[in-house]
C-alpha cells in the first residue's frame, strides 16, 4: 500500500470513527432521554391508571348513586363537625338533631366519617344483623402511646380480641356468673351496714361496693388494704387521664397520626408527655394485683379467686398477658358502670316515692321480714325486676356505646355507610323513644309489665350495646345491681333531702349528668333511713365486720 493510500485510509478511518463516535453520543443522549422520559412517565402512567381504574370502579359501583345519611354542615374546614360533637352531653344534641335529619345522622370529625344511629331498629339491623362487618374499633394513636391497647374495649376486631372474648365467655356467661353470687351477697350486705353507719356518704359506699364485688371476684377476698387502695387510685387516675382527653392535641394526633413522630420538645407535641404519664400509671395498674396474686401462689397464701383458677392452668406467657389484660379491663369497664346504675337508683327512689312504695310492698309480701332478699327471690318479684329495668332505661350508664367501625362499604336503607366510618349507637335517644316509652322522662316501672302484672319481653338490654361487641359483663352487672337495689329497698326508706347541702339539694339532678364514656349522676343528696329496728338487727347480723 502507497503512503497516499494509507493517508486516505487513515482519514477514512478517523472520519468513520468520528461519525461512529457522534452516533454513539447521540444514541447515548437518546437513551438518557428515554430513561428520564420513562422514569417520569412510568409513575405518571401508574397514577393515571390507578385514577382510571378507581373511576371505572366508581362508575360501576353500587355506591355511586347512593348518598351519605343527612347531617349538619361542617363548621370548620379542618375539624369539620368536631366542635359540635365535642359539646357537653352530645347524646342530647344528637337526639335533638333527629328532628331535622332523621334517625341516621352523618357527621365528619376531622377526616373521619361518623354515623349516629338513634333508633334501636337500625342498631339491631346493622350492628347485630350485619355484625360481620360492623365489629371493629377505631385505630387511635393515643391508645398506642398510652399503653391502653391492652383494653378489650379499644381492641381492633381480630385474633387477640377473640381470645379476650373467649375468656369473658368462660368467666362471665350466665352459668359461670352464678359462682359469684356469694361475693355479691356479702358485698351488698356490707353496703347496707355502711348505709346504717353513715347514710350521707352513700355515694362513696356505692362506689366501694361496686369496686369490692369485682376486686373480690378477680383477686380474692384477702387483697390487702394497701394493694386495694393503690389499685383503685391508679385505676381512677388512668381512667380520667385517658378518657377526659385533657389536651386538645390528643384529638389532633388521633386525627393526624403522623404527628406522633414529632419530638416531645416540639411545640404542640405535649401529647407525648401526657401519654407517657398515663402509660406509667397503666403499667403499674396492670402489674400490682398480678404481683400480689403471684406472691400468694408462691407462698400458698392466695385466697380462691377467678385469677388463681385461670393462672393455675396457664402455661404460656401469651396467655398470662391475656389474663392480666382481661382482668384489668373487667375492673375498668365494670366498676363505674355498676356504680352509675346504683346511684341512678338512689336518685330515682328519692324523686319517685310511688315506685319505691310499690316495690317495697312486693318485697314484703314475697320475702317477709325475717330475712334479707336473695337471688332465689328474683323470679318472684316482677315489679322489682321492672323497677331494675326502668333504672337502666331512665339513666343508661353509657348514653353512647363505644363506636363500632365499618370494615366494608355498605348500603343501609338506601344510604351509603362508608368503609371506616365510626358507628355510634345513641342509647340515650333509644331510651327516649316516646312511642315505645311514653312520657320518657318519668320513672315508670309499669312500662315493663303487661296488664296481668307479668314482665313483658323488653328487657332493656340495649343499654349493654350491640352485636359482637355487646357488653360481656352484662349478666354479672345485672345480678350485682339487682341485688343491691332489692336489699336496699327491703331495709331503707329513701326520700328527698329537705336539709343538707343547699347547693346539692337545689341542683337539677339531671343538668350535670356527667360527660365521658361512662356517665355518673352528678352529686346529689337524699335521706336514707332504716325502716325499723328489726331490719337494723338483720343488717348488723348479715354484715361481715
Ligand atoms: C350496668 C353495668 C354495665 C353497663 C350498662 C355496660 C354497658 C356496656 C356498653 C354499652 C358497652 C359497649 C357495647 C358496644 O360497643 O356496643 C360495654 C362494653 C364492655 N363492657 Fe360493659 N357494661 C356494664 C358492666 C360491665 C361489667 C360488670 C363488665 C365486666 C366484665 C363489663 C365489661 C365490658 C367490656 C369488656 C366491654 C368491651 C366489649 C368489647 O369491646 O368487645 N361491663 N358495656
Amino acid at each position: 500500500m502507497s503512503g497516499n493510500d494509507s493517508n486516505v485510509n487513515i482519514s477514512i478511518l478517523t472520519h468513520t470513527q468520528r461519525r461512529l463516535a457522534r452516533l454513539d453520543e447521540r444514541t447515548m443522549a437518546l437513551s438518557d432521554f428515554t430513561v428520564s422520559l420513562l422514569l417520569a412517565i412510568g409513575p405518571l402512567t401508574g397514577v393515571l391508571f390507578a385514577l382510571y381504574t378507581s373511576y371505572t370502579n366508581w362508575l360501576g359501583s353500587p355506591f355511586r348513586k347512593v348518598s351519605y345519611p343527612p347531617g349538619p354542615s361542617p363548621n370548620s374546614s379542618l375539624s369539620k363537625n368536631r366542635q359540635s360533637v365535642a359539646s357537653s352531653q352530645p347524646w342530647k344534641a344528637y337526639t335533638e338533631w333527629t328532628k331535622t335529619f332523621g334517625n341516621i345522622i352523618y357527621l365528619k370529625s376531622y377526616r373521619k366519617d361518623v354515623i349516629i344511629l338513634n333508633a334501636i331498629e337500625d342498631a339491631r339491623e346493622m350492628l347485630d344483623g350485619r355484625c360481620a362487618f360492623y365489629s371493629d374499633r377505631a385505630k387511635n394513636v393515643m391508645t398506642d402511646l398510652t399503653g391502653w391497647n391492652f383494653n378489650t374495649q379499644l381492641m381492633p376486631y381480630g385474633q387477640e380480641w377473640r381470645g379476650h372474648r373467649k375468656l369473658y365467655q368462660q368467666c362471665f356467661r350466665p352459668k359461670a356468673s352464678v359462682a359469684y353470687r356469694s361475693i355479691q351477697t356479702q358485698k351488698s350486705r356490707d353496703l347496707l351496714s355502711d348505709l346504717l353507719d353513715s347514710p350521707d356518704e352513700f355515694r362513696a359506699h356505692c362506689a366501694r361496693a361496686s369496686s369490692d364485688v369485682i376486686l373480690s371476684i378477680l383477686y380474692g377476698d384477702n387483697l390487702s388494704t394497701e394493694v386495694n387502695e393503690s389499685f383503685v387510685s391508679l385505676a381512677n387516675q388512668a381512667t380520667s387521664a385517658y378518657t377526659d382527653g385533657p389536651l386538645p392535641e390528643s384529638n389532633l394526633v388521633n386525627a393526624i397520626p403522623l404527628l406522633r413522630y414529632l419530638p416531645p420538645w416540639f411545640p404542640g407535641a405535649e401529647f407525648h408527655r401526657l401519654a407517657l404519664a398515663v402509660k406509667n400509671t397503666t403499667s403499674e395498674l396492670l402489674e400490682i394485683p398480678m404481683d400480689f396474686i403471684g406472691k400468694g401462689l408462691l407462698r400458698g397464701t392466695a385466697s380462691p379467686s377467678l385469677l388463681v383458677d385461670l393462672l393455675e392452668n396457664c402455661y404460656m406467657q401469651r396467655d398470662f398477658e391475656r389474663i392480666k389484660n382481661v382482668a384489668t379491663t373487667t375492673y375498668l369497664a365494670g366498676v363505674n358502670t355498676t356504680t352509675s346504675s346504683v346511684l341512678a337508683f338512689f336518685l330515682a327512689m328519692s324523686q319517685f316515692p310511688e315506685a319505691q312504695r310499690k316495690a317495697r310492698q312486693e318485697i314484703d309480701k314475697v320475702v317477709g321480714s325475717s330475712r334479707l332478699p336473695d337471688f332465689e327471690d328474683r323470679a318472684s318479684l316482677p315489679y322489682m325486676e321492672a323497677l331494675f329495668r326502668e333504672v337502666l332505661r331512665w339513666r343508661p350508664p353509657m348514653p353512647l356505646n363505644s363506636a363500632h367501625v365499618a370494615t366494608e362499604d355498605d348500603i343501609y336503607n338506601g344510604l351509603h355507610i362508608p368503609k371506616g366510618a365510626r358507628i355510634v349507637a345513641n342509647i340515650w335517644a333509644m331510651t327516649r323513644n316516646a312511642e315505645k316509652y311514653p312520657d320518657p322522662e318519668s320513672f315508670l316501672p309499669d312500662r315493663f309489665l303487661d296488664e296481668q302484672g307479668k314482665l313483658n319481653s323488653d328487657d332493656c338490654s340495649l343499654v349493654f350495646g350491640f352485636g359482637r361487641r355487646i357488653c360481656p359483663g352484662r349478666h354479672l352487672a345485672s345480678a350485682t345491681v339487682w341485688l343491691i337495689m332489692v336489699s336496699v329497698l327491703a331495709t331503707f326508706i329513701i326520700s328527698e333531702n329537705t336539709a343538707g347541702d343547699e347547693s346539692l339539694r337545689d341542683a337539677d339532678p339531671d343538668a350535670g349528668y356527667a360527660d365521658g364514656h361512662v356517665s355518673l349522676p352528678p352529686p346529689f343528696t337524699c335521706t336514707i333511713t332504716a325502716r325499723n329496728r328489726n331490719v337494723t338487727d338483720l343488717v348488723r347480723g348479715a354484715a361481715k365486720s
